[in-house]
């Protein structure tokens, strides 16, 4: 794709930024014709893929074994749950012909999948040899979301959607499995470098049918947080609904109890959102396409040497199991590290004439670290340089969120502190209190039960009416 004209706006213009680096850095291609939904680029798919492998890796080390159901979901199986219905009615799209005839039965396009896996879900557990059962898929859905859409964040074709199911012979047995999914989201995220927070939403924002909802939130630049997780706790809800039962021990007949928990494409909106800088993306090396990119410092004479020099150092990085690439276009060197720049590549190595002559090169990290490698060490060192870039990358982020978290002693000072970021507050529980601290700090309250080693818990008197209250964290949000 051609380097248009014009430079990136600041990322202090976040929303401007955004926007641009996901065109300029080959992410996705924002031009199709429906609203909400999006192209991914080749490179953007690259960084897809790497990152859902990761993602794959740790659920399936723990257990889940990877499945595929339909897409298309029975209005008949849909409208069981009534709060899921509630939840999901005006999102839903539906399918209601096949070709010139109208369908006896509308089909949905899965918002998300339980109404297309829990009756399977009845066909395949008969007894408690059979928990727990643990699956995943990670599926395009679709949601009719009539709030500002948005690449990445807020789509309405989700087309990067981990979903994972569980069954478990009782409600404790869940509830250790929602632990499970949360720690798993924790190391997640940590391969990312994203320090995130990990809260349990209040009931009126829990997901439809759940017992309860843990999310798990990321602090984009803007100081908003975007839910980039949920694990749920669906009790017996979903399996009184679809006949979800398995024989017990004593040969009696009881209901599973479920979880189910959700990763989407917004945990590459985190990563662009909280490590990109003014020159694009910055990205961390276990998810970057390219992790090494090799430039040859060609001048006239010797070309041919430094060109073959350049190939013999991609070949070896590349044996070593790094994604490598040379870029041996007839442009000058600034113009090439611009380029990669812009596409977060974490590594670029420079090959020249000097280089070659003293049997070094030069290695410059995407965060501006730069140094001598001797040439012969040059495979064993990078490992070392991408590791500590990573580190940096981490380190960088929790500072980031930890000078945006504020204690505040009360709604006035809330209200300031979550114009740049999260405040953490004592609530009683009451919806009126959270309703008064939303008015009045034009935040959402994101929940309790704080997770993250960046907040202590804490009891206090309610901020709002004086009640006994915990710590609690509000927000602006996406
Ligand atoms: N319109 C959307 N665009 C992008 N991501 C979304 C959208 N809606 C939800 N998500 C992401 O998907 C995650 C899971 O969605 S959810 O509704 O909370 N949970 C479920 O659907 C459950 N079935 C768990 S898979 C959310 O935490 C959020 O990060």
């Amino acid at each position: 794709m051609e380097e248009e004209s014009g430079s990136l706006p600041s990322k202090s213009d976040f929303s401007a930024w955004y926007n641009d680096v996901l065109w300029r850095a080959e992410i996705m291609d924002v031009r199709y014709p429906v609203k909400g939904l999006y192209v991914w680029y080749p490179f953007g798919f690259g960084l897809r893929r790497q990152t859902y492998a990761i993602l794959r890796n740790l659920l399936d080390g723990s257990e889940h074994e990877e499945t595929l159901f339909p897409l298309l979901i029975p209005k008949t199986e849909f409208m069981k749950e009534a709060e899921h219905i509630k939840g999901f009615e005006d999102e839903v799209y539906w399918v209601t012909h096949g070709g010139l005839s109208e369908l006896d039965i509308p089909l949905a396009l899965r918002p998300t999948s339980e109404t297309s896996i829990y009756p399977m879900f009845a066909l395949w557990i008969r007894s408690h040899a059979d928990l727990p059962l643990k699956v995943y898929q990670i599926v395009n859905t679709f949601r009719y979301e009539t709030k500002h859409t948005r690449p990445l964040i807020r789509l309405r074709e989700i087309t990067s959607f981990k979903e994972a199911h569980t069954a478990h012979a009782t409600w404790d047995e869940a509830a250790a499995q929602v632990e499970i999914a949360l720690s798993l989201y924790t190391r997640f995220y940590d391969d990312l470098c994203i320090p995130i927070t990990i809260s349990r939403r209040p009931d009126w924002d829990k997901f439809p049918g759940a017992d309860y909802t843990m999310a798990v939130d990321a602090l984009m630049p803007d100081g908003r947080t975007l839910q980039v997780g949920t694990v749920h706790h669906l009790g017996d809800h979903f399996s009184k609904t679809f006949e979800i039962t398995y024989e017990d021990a004593e040969g009696q007949q009881q209901y599973v109890h479920q979880t189910c928990y959700g990763i989407s494409e917004r945990c590459i909106a985190a990563t662009i959102g909280v490590h990109g800088d003014d020159k694009g993306l910055v990205l961390p090396p276990k998810v970057a396409p390219v992790q090494v990119v090799v430039i040859p410092i060609i001048m006239k004479k010797r070309a041919d040497e430094v060109l073959a020099a350049a190939e013999a150092l991609k070949a070896e990085l590349e044996t070593s199991g790094l994604k490598v690439k040379i870029d041996t276009r007839d442009m000058r060197p600034g113009a090439k590290y611009y380029h990669w720049e812009m596409h977060g590549v974490p590594l670029r190595i420079e090959v020249g004439p000097r280089d070659l002559d003293a049997g070094t090169v030069v290695a410059a990290t995407r965060d501006g670290e730069k140094m001598t490698v001797q040439r012969d060490e040059v495979v064993t060192a990078v490992p070392e340089i991408l590791g500590a870039y990573a580190a940096r990358l981490r380190t960088k982020a929790e500072e980031f969120l930890t000078s945006h978290i504020t204690e505040a002693g009360s709604v006035e000072e809330a209200a300031e502190a979550v114009k740049t970021g999260i405040a953490v507050v004592h609530w009683c529980g009451d919806e009126a209190c959270a309703e008064e601290l939303e008015k009045v700090t034009n935040g959402s309250v994101l929940g309790t039960e704080v997770r993250s080693p960046h907040i202590k818990k804490s009891e206090g008197p309610c901020a709002v009416c004086g009640r006994q209250g915990t710590s609690t964290v509000i927000a602006r949000t996406y």
